[in-house]
């Protein structure tokens, strides 16, 4: 029977201490780390994310600035508001939800963003950083998930890893940080034959492909660590309920240890983004960023 890996309360924890964090910057430098949260359109679940991500920086006592527009926005209104914010002293990190709607052209509206405030990590320069080895901004999830492993496993030189999903969030930063730990990476996708064999070689399988428990039990090596990142809503029975891209109940027999759904991973992706908007503030200041919070998330 696997380990529940317990992404919630590894959450949890971090986020406490980038509270103390937080409180100790203000004190000893009069810096709050603002975060701004950009939300277009009502998509249901972006709505719960954005509400969640602000409510989580309050907790923290940073300061939240929480933008909705409609769904229908001009691509150049939304291209002005990230310019204001990048240019705002009080704003250290700026996040536009994803996905946005068809008229908006996402990779533009990234672009915009001041690199030293792009706390999700995907603007260009972040991601060439992270590519080359930079000490740039790290994505959110794909940050949460190597806490956990390396929480949970250690060392991972000379791990298998497949990496199942090739998206820019997840997928291809996932499979970059995983080489930087010295893991064999292989990431596999909808045209990759004999997928189910892959993932049997794989020591360490992280999930990213957004389909309901695609992943069966007997896919996965004996012993395995399984990292959920999918966030599947389903409706079951008549009742609505969250699955993972991989069968928790057959996984959990074979697998050596498995993050949950929900409790995963989800909730270290806003840990993370808490953490990202921590470090832009410090660097934005000329700080160092405080040894407890690193403590805190890779100790
Ligand atoms: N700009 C961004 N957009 C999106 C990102 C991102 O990192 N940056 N990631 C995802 C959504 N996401 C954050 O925005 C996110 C998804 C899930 C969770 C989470 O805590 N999930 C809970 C369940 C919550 C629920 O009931 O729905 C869990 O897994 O336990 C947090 C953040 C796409 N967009």
């Amino acid at each position: 029977m696997a380990t529940i890996i317990d992404g919630k309360h590894y959450a949890e924890r971090l986020r406490a201490e980038i509270g103390r964090q937080v409180v100790q910057l203000r004190e000893a430098h009069l810096v709050t780390p603002g975060l701004a949260v950009i939300l277009v359109g009502e998509d249901p679940a972006s709505q719960v994310y954005v509400r969640n991500k602000a409510r989580q920086a309050r907790e923290a006592t940073m300061a939240s600035f929480e933008y909705r527009l409609p769904h229908g926005v001009p691509q150049e209104k939304l291209l002005e508001l990230i310019e204001r914010l990048n240019a705002d002293p009080a704003v250290h990190g700026i996040l536009v939800q994803l996905p946005l709607p068809p008229q908006v052209d996402a990779e533009r509206v990234i672009n915009a963003i001041r690199p030293d405030k792009d706390i999700d990590g995907f603007h260009p320069v972040n991601v060439g950083s992270l590519a080359t080895g930079g000490d740039g901004t790290v994505p959110c999830t794909p940050l949460g998930c190597m806490m956990l492993l390396k929480h949970h496993l250690g060392d991972l030189s000379g791990l298998r890893a497949l990496v199942l999903g090739r998206s820019n969030i997840v997928g291809k930063p996932m499979a970059t940080l995983l080489l930087r730990e010295n893991c064999t990476v292989t990431i596999a996708h909808s045209k990759t034959v004999g997928l189910d064999e892959e993932c049997r070689r794989a020591d360490i399988l992280i999930a990213a492909v957004g389909r309901p428990r695609m992943v069966p039990g007997d896919w996965i090596k004996p012993g395995a660590t399984v990292i959920d990142v999918g966030i599947n809503r389903i409706e079951e029975n008549g009742k609505a309920r969250l699955v993972g891209d991989v069968d928790f109940d057959s996984a959990v027999a074979t697998a050596g240890a498995i993050t949950p759904v929900p409790g995963g991973v989800g909730p270290m992706t806003i840990a993370c983004l808490l953490l990202n908007t921590l470090e832009a503030a410090c660097r934005q200041h000329g700080l160092p960023v405080p040894a407890g919070v690193m403590e805190a998330a890779w100790g």
